[in-house]
């Protein structure tokens, strides 16, 4: 276990920076090119922790998933073949394997166990096995809900209505329409409450549509005909999400910084900062470059719903801690559901740096405070490590423990960070 010291910016930062591809559009690419029926090439496809892990669960169940190319660069030729159990799949920390992976082991002609860290043994995912008991099958989870379980494929899933609860995360709804075409009957899909994160979901209905699957929205749901999933090379967009802390240096130290290749139309939640962070006081524009965010003289409080964005929290609470006045983030009880539970986390962490934070059942109240050094634990949750180096821009001697757990979805963010602001990489001792 390492910490790292994280930098403080001594003047504006002032730098245009390029990201890899996003998780979630390069999760959704790697099932729908496994499902189809013909090989597919993702060019700059995300390779970290969970997007690594997704590629290694669908090569044991019988997939080819080749490397194209070296360096940063590198492609994956993927290759459908029949699905095959038995086998046991690392999900590791990751939400897009615990859901997206089931419903497509339901197709494998053997029993698929889906296994991962402690933490995504307490992930709650009972609104996808009753999912998948709906559509006739059989999953063997000891009532708990929750990973480890096993997946009695049989190499057909009858599929058709269901009712599901994602009220807990929307991946429930993903991962079952994903599968979906491949089922006998296809899927009828009716929500018993509500769901978090509709980009995520229509990202979905987009990535299917891209495949040439009929996917309608219903009055209750969604309903995805049965048929083929047609191969597709694509290039995957850069991550917005893990733009986030980026972007927000240029409010914290009154700086500029430029995404490139920003999508000129994209389903990413992170899409959204274009228009919050000018609501914190920032300038927005799109350059050729890509999206330019430049600070201005104050960071001001944020009062907002971020239930549709819920995976923009960390970096935005960081933020709030350091504007001018108290901010009021709600709509997002299930992040108590993520990596860590990101509410009590952010609690934490904040109070840890000076601020005074009060936890409603969906969402935190902020109230900044004179700022001061801490030592922050990275709760294995790699959008906590980004939200410290925020904080640490601001205030000199924030040490984050373990931020190797970065490695979840932006392996090199340390250096990044540090080529940020024009340095090389902090002490990571
Ligand atoms: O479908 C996806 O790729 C994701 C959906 C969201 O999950 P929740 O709805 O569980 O928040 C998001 O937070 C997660 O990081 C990625
Ligand atoms: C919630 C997240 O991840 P997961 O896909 O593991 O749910 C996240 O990346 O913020």
């Amino acid at each position: 276990m390492h910490s790292w010291s994280t930098p403080s910016a001594r003047r504006p930062v002032d730098a245009v920076v390029s990201l890899p591809g996003s998780k979630s559009i390069t999760a959704r690419a790697l099932v729908l090119a496994a499902l189809a029926d013909g090989p597919s090439r993702l060019v700059r496809p995300l390779r970290a922790r969970d997007t690594d892990l997704m590629a290694d669960a669908l090569r044991a169940m019988g997939v080819g998933i080749a490397v194209d190319g070296s360096g940063h660069d590198t492609d994956w030729l993927v290759t459908p073949g029949a699905l095959r159990g038995p086998v046991t799949v690392d999900a590791g920390l990751a939400g897009t394997i615990l859901r997206f992976l089931p419903p497509v082991a339901a197709l494998a002609d053997g029993p698929v166990t889906v296994t991962g860290d402690p933490r995504l043994h307490e992930r709650p995912n009972a609104g996808l096995i009753e999912g998948l008991r709906g559509c006739g099958v059989q999953v063997e989870d000891a009532g708990r809900g929750r990973a480890p379980f096993t997946v009695h494929g049989t190499g057909a899933v009858a599929g058709g209505a269901v009712t599901v609860d994602a009220s807990e995360s929307s991946q429930v709804v993903s991962g079952l329409l994903l599968a979906a075409a491949r089922f006998d009957r296809g899927l009828d899909l009716s929500l018993a409450g509500g769901v978090p994160s509709m980009p995520h979901v229509q990202m979905t209905v987009e990535a299917l549509a891209e495949h040439g699957v009929r996917v309608d929205r219903t009055a209750t749901g969604w309903r995805v005909h049965p048929g083929p999933v047609a191969p597709v090379d694509r290039v995957v967009e850069p991550d917005l999400s893990n733009a986030a802390p980026f972007l927000v240096a240029a409010l914290v130290t009154g700086g500029r910084v430029t995404v490139r290749d920003w999508p000129h139309r994209t389903t990413q939640p992170g899409a959204h900062l274009e228009h919050l962070l000018p609501r914190m006081g920032a300038d927005v524009q799109r350059t050729p470059s890509g999206l330019q965010v430049t600070g201005g003289a104050r960071i001001a409080p944020l009062v907002a719903d971020l239930s549709e964005v819920g995976e923009l929290t960390p970096v935005l609470a960081a933020l709030c801690a350091l504007a001018d006045g108290p901010s009021r983030l709600t709509g997002v009880a299930h992040l108590r559901g993520h990596e860590t539970d990101r509410l009590q986390a952010l609690d934490e962490v904040l109070t840890a740096t000076g601020a005074t934070v009060t936890q409603l059942p969906d969402g935190l109240e902020i109230t900044p405070g004179p700022l001061r050094p801490a030592e922050l634990d990275s709760y294995a949750d790699h959008r906590m490590v980004m939200a410290a180096a925020v904080l640490g821009l601001a205030v000199d001697g924030v040490v984050v423990r373990d931020p190797g757990t970065v490695a979840k979805t932006l392996p090199d963010f340390v250096d990044r960070w540090a080529g940020l602001l024009g340095e090389h990489a902090g002490a990571v001792s």
